[in-house]
């Protein structure tokens, strides 16, 4: 009998989404958020997400940065839209024996995320895990993005300049529990007409044949090129995973008139690879995180 190991998280994904009829959505399932228009006013995004105990942290790491972490991958998302949160509800499973303590920190945690971003706590749901099992945190939220600026991961064009935010690899000595999602940086470059964009989460080097095979190109990276965080090695910055970083593509001219007025306080860009005329058919980069198999 074949399982989830032998096939992959984005194989399962699309085995499961099969039987559905197609969305009628403006974005169904496929990038970070589904979209959806109300008919007036800024589009919706709505997201969900879990975090699990011995996947995506420790029970020693402080609570407090476990719940910024939960909420901060949501709105990390909602940023890859170009968008920001609005309302946001929590599922918290746990065994029974989980000191009071560590759930009070987890919500200071969340509090904190959620006050610098502006969102509202709606509600959630509380449950149990047996005695032993992991603690389960899973994040759902609305967010919006102005209807002229919202970037899918399906708009890049070939020629489009490949680029990133901030640095990649490293994650897990800190930054996978501490990091700014990138809003500020994620509105601009939707502004600026970035074609496509999406946060990186499972390494660059799953993540933009993601992006590539969403919109129906090839594409070519410079390893070079990659802004390796200090201490790392190139092929941590492909494949360690929860960057929270932006990829986006853009085209040439916009790339440059970007480059020049990108604001200092912002987290740096720069330019890894370029999209190719498709169609997608194999990664050129090995690494990165993959549910099941990693
Ligand atoms: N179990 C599921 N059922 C239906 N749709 C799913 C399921 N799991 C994922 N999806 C959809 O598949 C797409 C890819 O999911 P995934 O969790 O990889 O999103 P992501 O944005 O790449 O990751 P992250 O949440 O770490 O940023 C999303 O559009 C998501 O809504
Ligand atoms: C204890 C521990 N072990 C490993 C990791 C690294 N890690 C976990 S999940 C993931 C990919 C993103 O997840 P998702 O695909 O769910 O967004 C990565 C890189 C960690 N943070 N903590
Ligand atoms: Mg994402």
């Amino acid at each position: 009998m074949k399982t989830l190991r032998d096939i992959g998280e984005d194989a399962l994904i699309a085995r499961l989404l099969t039987p559905f009829p197609p969305s009628t959505l403006c974005v169904g399932p496929g990038d970070d958020c589904a979209v959806v228009d109300d008919g007036h006013g800024p589009w919706r995004l709505l997201k969900t997400d879990a975090i699990v105990e011995g996947i995506h942290f420790l029970r020693e790491a402080p609570p407090e940065k476990v719940g910024w972490k939960a909420c901060a991958r949501v709105i990390s998302d909602f940023a890859a839209m170009g968008g920001s949160a609005r309302e946001i509800m929590i599922t918290l499973a746990c065994p029974p024996d989980l000191e009071i303590h560590w759930v009070e920190g987890l919500y200071q945690g969340i509090a904190r995320c959620l006050a610098a971003h502006e969102a509202t706590l709606a509600g959630g749901e509380t449950t149990s895990v047996p005695d032993g099992g992991p603690i389960m945190i899973s994040v759902a939220g609305t967010g919006q993005v102005d209807r002229r600026h919202c970037v899918l991961r399906s708009g890049g064009q070939p020629g489009d300049v490949i680029a990133v935010t901030g640095t990649l690899g490293g994650s897990i000595h800190g930054k996978h529990l501490d990091f700014q999602p990138r809003c500020a940086e994620g509105a601009l470059l939707a502004q600026a007409g970035a074609s496509a964009m999406m946060d990186l989460s499972d390494g660059i080097a799953k993540d933009l044949p993601r992006l590539a095979q969403a919109s129906h190109c090839q594409f070519e990276w410079i390893p070079e090129a990659l802004p390796v965080t200090p201490g790392c090695t190139p092929d941590q910055a492909l494949g360690d995973g929860e960057d929270y970083e932006l990829l986006f593509a853009i085209s040439p001219a916009r790339w440059h008139a970007l480059v020049l007025k990108w604001p200092e306080e912002l987290a740096p860009i720069h330019a890894v690879g370029r999209l190719l005329e498709g169609p997608f058919c194999e990664s050129a980069i090995q690494g990165g995180w993959e549910h099941f198999r990693t």
